[in-house]
């Protein structure tokens, strides 16, 4: 027979000693295999509190009960609050309004994300950073950064006319001071940055007594930009090369000018010529556009796209012919274009020539050969002094802009500026007083190759830009997609071909 234990009153918890049944609080049955099964009912802690704790308990669960429904329902729980604070305080009809209101930007931020970000999210940022930031501490941040001044008793400050916000930078509109200028801001733009707790400030003047301080908080240039899809059919005075710091497309035009790149080793130079490449592509395929290129690294950089190019050299003798034949080129189509026009059009018969040099302080200041270097010099002037008109542009690299290493830079009138390793090389770039009004290349970090700044006409400020980056798979995929029919382009130092445009193919 059975013997059976009743359970303690769960009231007066017994314990056990190890070896005589488990200790346990709550119902107890001893460790006896003869009855079965052990088993407890284990207690929740504060059943046994005294009354005044348990209300204290109760009221802080009570408290915390709105938190945990907004925790769960994070919508519906301040809709509804919201709902029926309305509808006690100010009726029904302003309920259905304001309900409807809500509903209409909830779904307006569902269907269209872009555009409630900007119009909604970057204003409200903006009205808040503007009462924040650049209102309450303003006149002693000017004061601190020297760009106050003093009438008499009463001293002055810039005014705040406008603040605008994107997800990287706070753009702030401010009218001068009587007898300051952009200079001076410049000038103060690190003590500008470091005061507001910016990784850096980019003055811009906005016309005379007005400028715009651009506070950059977060790197828009940061990631690397993927290849990105050419415009098809090609306008070659807008090729998209990859981003801007406002999230802008960075767009250069060829027609009429000469490409100059400028950076230290691994600043992403390559990534710039392809970038071009991969935006003039259907125009290469189409026949209306040539690329020749010249690669003085031994044909390491520039070989995996020799597919797409008319002409490719990058032995010593080549290279120099390469140019030659580009200078013949420019003189027959300027005999050609005199008297008619100025302006040379492209066609399949008569193609736009994109001619690529990497690394051209190899070409003008290391090639041994003087000859040869006698050569290049003169065919080089003839293709940078009168190939603009005649349908053609260089796009160069170089890493040293030194005066002596390039002395035909001022013949670049595009120029583009990556990393450097020295700040007195970004004005031999970009021209004087960039560095000054911002392009701090030397501050580029290594990890951020392609990016760089660019002058822009009509513009006192460079931009900061970042370059499309295409890997060795991308390149290849290009070539298989956009290489001109039938291309006879050989990647060798012998004697190159002209590619046939599908124009001469027909005929
Ligand atoms: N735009 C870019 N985005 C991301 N990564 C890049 C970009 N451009 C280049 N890189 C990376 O940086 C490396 C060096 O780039 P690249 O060869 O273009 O530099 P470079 O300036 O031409 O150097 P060098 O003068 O030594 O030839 C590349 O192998 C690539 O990994």
């Amino acid at each position: 027979m059975r013997r059976t234990i009743d359970p303690p009153s769960p009231s007066r918890p017994t314990f056990h000693r190890f070896g005589e049944g488990a200790v346990v609080m709550g119902a107890h049955y001893a460790n006896d295999p003869a009855h079965g099964d052990e088993y407890y009912t284990p207690r929740r802690p504060g059943d046994d509190d005294p009354l005044i704790i348990s209300v204290v308990k109760l009221v802080f669960m009570l408290a915390a009960v709105p938190f945990v429904l907004l925790w769960r329902h994070p919508v519906a729980t301040p809709t509804i609050v919201v709902g029926l604070w309305l509808l006690f305080f100010h009726g029904v009809a302003f309920t259905v309004l304001t309900l409807t209101l809500i509903a209409g930007l909830v779904v307006w931020y569902w269907r269209a994300p872009d555009s409630f970000e900007r119009f909604v999210v970057h204003q409200v940022r903006a009205w808040w950073r503007r009462w924040r930031v650049y209102s309450r501490g303003w006149s002693s941040a000017m004061h601190m950064c020297g760009l106050a001044k003093g009438w008499g008793a009463k001293q002055y400050a810039p005014h705040v006319i406008t603040v605008r916000c994107d997800p990287h930078t706070d753009h702030v509109r401010v009218k001068l001071l009587p007898g300051q200028t952009s200079d001076d801001f410049a000038a103060r733009a690190d003590a500008l940055a470091a005061t507001f707790g910016a990784l850096a400030c980019r003055v811009e003047e906005d016309k005379p007594g007005v400028l715009w301080l651009r506070f950059v908080h977060a790197d828009a240039l940061h990631e690397p930009v993927p290849p990105l899809e050419p415009d098809d059919p090609v306008a070659l005075d807008a090729l998209t090369l990859g981003t801007t710091d406002t999230g802008a497309p960075w767009q250069l035009g060829l027609p009429g000018t000469h490409v100059l790149v400028a950076g230290a080793t691994n600043s992403g130079k390559g990534s710039v010529i392809w970038s071009t490449i991969c935006a003039v592509a259907p125009a290469i395929r189409d026949g209306w556009v040539q690329v020749w290129a010249v690669d003085p690294k031994g044909g390491i950089e520039l070989a995996p796209g020799a597919g797409m190019f008319a002409r490719f050299a990058h032995e010593p003798e080549a290279m120099v012919q390469l140019i030659e034949e580009a200078a013949g080129l420019i003189r027959t189509r300027a005999d050609a274009m005199r008297g008619h026009t100025r302006q040379h059009t492209p066609t399949t018969r008569d193609p736009f020539v994109l001619l690529i040099i990497d690394e051209l302080a190899f070409l003008t200041a290391y090639m041994r050969d003087r000859a040869l270097t006698k050569r290049l010099a003169s065919a080089l002037s003839v293709v940078l002094s009168q190939g603009r008109a005649a349908g053609l542009c260089v796009l160069a690299a170089v890493q040293d802009p030194r005066k002596e290493i390039v002395n035909m830079r001022d013949l670049f009138p595009t120029r583009i500026a990556l990393r450097m390793t020295e700040a007195d090389q970004v004005d031999m770039v970009l021209g004087d007083g960039t560095h000054h009004r911002g392009a701090h290349c030397e501050r580029i970090p290594e990890h951020t190759p392609g990016v760089g700044y660019v002058a822009v006409d009509g513009r006192a400020e460079p931009i900061r830009v970042r370059a499309a980056y295409l890997a060795d798979d991308d390149i290849t995929t290009l070539c298989e997609r956009f290489a001109p029919h039938r291309s006879t382009a050989r990647a060798s130092g012998g004697p190159v071909v002209r590619a046939v445009s599908t124009e001469a193919e027909a005929a």
